[in-house]
């Protein structure tokens, strides 16, 4: 199967309606990023694994963000790396705008280039920063394979604007009840979301997470 059959089956069975210039935005990106990947190994896993493994499973969370964010948010993608999951989630939240948070020189380069193969450039920006200095405000926080939570979460707090989300993808159930034992991790209020299994069954979730400091 090619790429856009591979992302036609998935969005099909995330039950995700498309348009076909959401196809083509998703088309681009990934080429960008094959482009760019023979250089600097932007992903360790293999290209046909890039539409399964990544692409759709950001976008399994496109479903519990449009029911819990407004659609004009802000959103940040903190440690965005190739641009998972901000860039896939930006295509199917038309409205919202995009911060992608990466401290990496060549990532954020390929980053800006991403965005505008994308048609993102209008509404996004890229912070080539550490988020720790960033200075950036967003509604909504999105981080996958960024840090454990109780790393992540003093990192992202100054972040996010009172009332925010944060929305982090993570693994398996275990380790997500361990993290949620860190004191910090527990002063938030957790919602956990099943995800459609990887492409080997691996188990994927997302934890949405909203902090009240009063
Ligand atoms: C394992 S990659 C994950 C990339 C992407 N989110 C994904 O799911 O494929 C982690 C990324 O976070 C970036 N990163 C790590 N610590 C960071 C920090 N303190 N500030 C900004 N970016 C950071 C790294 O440069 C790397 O690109």
């Amino acid at each position: 199967m090619d790429h856009r059959e591979l992302l036609a089956e998935g969005l099909v069975s995330l039950g995700l309606e498309y348009r076909e210039e959401e196809l083509e935005a998703l088309l681009a990106y990934i080429r960008e990023l094959l482009f760019w990947n023979r250089r600097f190994n932007l992903i360790r896993s293999q290209e046909s694994e890039l539409v399964r493994r990544h692409i759709i499973d950001a976008l399994a969370a496109v479903p519990i963000i449009r029911r819990s964010v407004d659609r004009k948010a802000r959103f940040a993608d903190v440690g965005s790396g190739a641009g998972i999951p901000g860039i896939p989630l930006a295509i199917f939240l038309p409205e919202a705008e995009l911060l992608l948070i990466e401290r990496s020189g060549k990532r954020a380069g390929f980053l800006r280039s991403a965005l505008v193969a994308a048609g993102l450039a209008r509404r996004s920006e890229v912070i080539h920063s550490d988020v720790r200095s960033c200075g950036v405000e967003a509604d909504a926080v999105v981080m996958r394979a960024f840090k454990p939570l109780p790393e992540a979460l003093p990192l992202v707090l100054p972040l996010m604007r009172p009332g925010g989300s944060l929305f982090a993808f993570h693994g398996r159930r275990e380790t997500i009840q361990k993290e949620l034992e860190d004191p910090l991790v527990r002063e938030f209020h957790w919602i956990l979301h099943s995800l459609p299994p990887g492409p080997e069954g691996e188990e994927r979730h997302l934890l949405q997470g909203s902090y009240n400091s009063t």
